[in-house]
């Protein structure tokens, strides 16, 4: 059995290369950016008032001025500045060259068309030319474009960017066990939830999940299921990679030109992870348990997707204190589902006593996983432990 660590390395080396798509702004968000966008324009263009008041030389602040003329946004001043004058100005209008200084309009007092400063504030009040960005500025491939970035490039006049076609995941789901949502399951039937799971964890990491029909425990009924994943960029299956009877995707993956990367990795939950290399696109065969499937999914599916986005593909690791003592650890890494709450310097985590990897309920409430490398010795309240923050948290 191979690390985490090693096993992650190869599933990584699987990724294929992120194709690029051209997408407009609007609908850019949440993609992530291939490569450098670059601004058409400078931010702002013209040295503007901050606030709204009275553009004048800063040497004049001390003397009565004469209003001569008005700046507003969009409606430019076209006069010349000149000593012991002062125009009106508005917040985002552009200064007139001579003019260094805006002064809150709460600041001053005015008579006619003649001003005298009171207060002064302590600033300029005026964003210099570029002072937000310059054109020929780059946003950096690599990031997923949030919403923040998206009106940083609609400033930049960038209408079009270069993203990362979302890579097309196809999951398979297999077990004579099986029957959709929605379905009465017959005696001994239990309803198939991990490729709906599965597919949300696609689609959080950025995948296009594509979930084909739950397969038989047949070889001819994955066979058909292995074909129709053609065209995928991943191939993720679920279950049916133990040691059973009925395990037969290692044998189907084996007929399919599977070159594989690894079979089993020293790893709890999810030892009878699977990973190789197909035609076109990547293989991935999580463990049918629910909890496992979705550390794996984690660990290796989710990192895998990222990287097929260009993404740093890693699961973030933080750290935590410890809410109550822990005993030894077996040769296995050990991924505990947790819940956090608040601490004095660091988040304070607490392990479900129950980590059986098929009860979802307790999934479903863990907002971390506590990672626990192999034969790590039993460990007081109080420690510090690393984690990976779940969506949830
Ligand atoms: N003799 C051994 N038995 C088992 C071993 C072992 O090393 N030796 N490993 C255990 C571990 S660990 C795991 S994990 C499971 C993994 O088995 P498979 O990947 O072959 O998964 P299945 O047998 O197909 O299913 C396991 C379990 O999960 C349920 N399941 C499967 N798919 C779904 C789905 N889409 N939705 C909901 N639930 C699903 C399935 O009904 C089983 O209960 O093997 C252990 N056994
Ligand atoms: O590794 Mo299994 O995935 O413990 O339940």
């Amino acid at each position: 059995m191979i690390s985490v660590a090693e096993a992650l390395e190869r599933v990584l080396a699987l990724a294929n290369p992120p194709r690029p798509e051209i997408v407009s702004l609007a609908d850019a968000h949440g993609r992530a950016l291939l490569q450098p966008a670059v601004s058409r324009l400078t931010q702002p263009p013209f040295d503007a008032s901050a606030m709204d008041g009275y553009a004048m030389r800063a040497v004049d602040l001390d003397d009565a001025l004469t209003v001569i003329g008005t700046s507003a946004a969009g409606h430019p001043w076209g006069g010349t500045a000149r000593p012991g004058t002062a125009i009106r100005i508005f917040t985002g209008a552009p200064v007139p060259q001579g003019f260094d200084h805006v002064e809150l309009q709460e600041n001053v007092d005015r008579d006619g068309d003649v001003i005298r400063v009171v207060t002064r504030s302590g600033g300029s009040n005026i964003r210099a030319r570029g002072n937000d960005f310059a054109q020929g500025d780059t946003v950096a491939p690599g990031i997923i474009l949030g919403a923040a970035h998206i009106g940083l490039l609609a400033a930049m006049n960038v209408d079009n960017v270069t993203v990362a076609a979302r890579p097309r995941v196809a999951i398979l789901a297999g077990g004579d066990e099986l029957v959709p949502p929605g379905t009465d399951p017959a005696e001994g039937q239990i309803i198939s939830s991990n490729d709906l799971a599965i597919a949300a964890m696609v689609r959080d990491a950025g995948g296009k999940p594509h979930i084909l029909p739950i397969a038989r425990d047949t070889e001819d009924s994955l066979r058909d299921s292995f074909r129709a994943a053609a065209d995928a960029d991943l191939l993720v299956t679920i279950g049916g990679a133990s040691v059973g009877d009925h395990d037969l995707i290692g044998k189907i993956a084996q007929e399919h030109g599977i070159e594989q990367a690894f079979y089993k990795v020293a790893l709890r939950p999810g030892k009878p992870l699977m990973a190789g290399r197909m035609a076109e696109g990547a293989m991935l065969g999580l463990p049918g348990n629910p909890v496992s499937a979705m550390v794996c999914a984690v660990l290796f599916m989710q990192p895998l997707i990222r990287a097929m986005q260009g993404l740093l593909a890693d699961a973030p690791l933080r750290k935590a204190r410890l809410a109550h003592d822990l005993p030894a650890e077996g040769p296995r890494q050990h991924y505990l589902r947790a819940t956090l709450a608040a601490g004095e310097d660091l988040p304070l985590i607490a392990p479900f006593a129950d980590q059986d990897s098929a009860r979802l309920a307790l999934m479903a409430q863990a907002n971390a996983l506590l990672v626990r490398p192999p034969h790590d010795p039993a460990m007081p309240a109080g420690d510090l432990v690393d984690y990976i923050p779940l969506a949830a948290s």
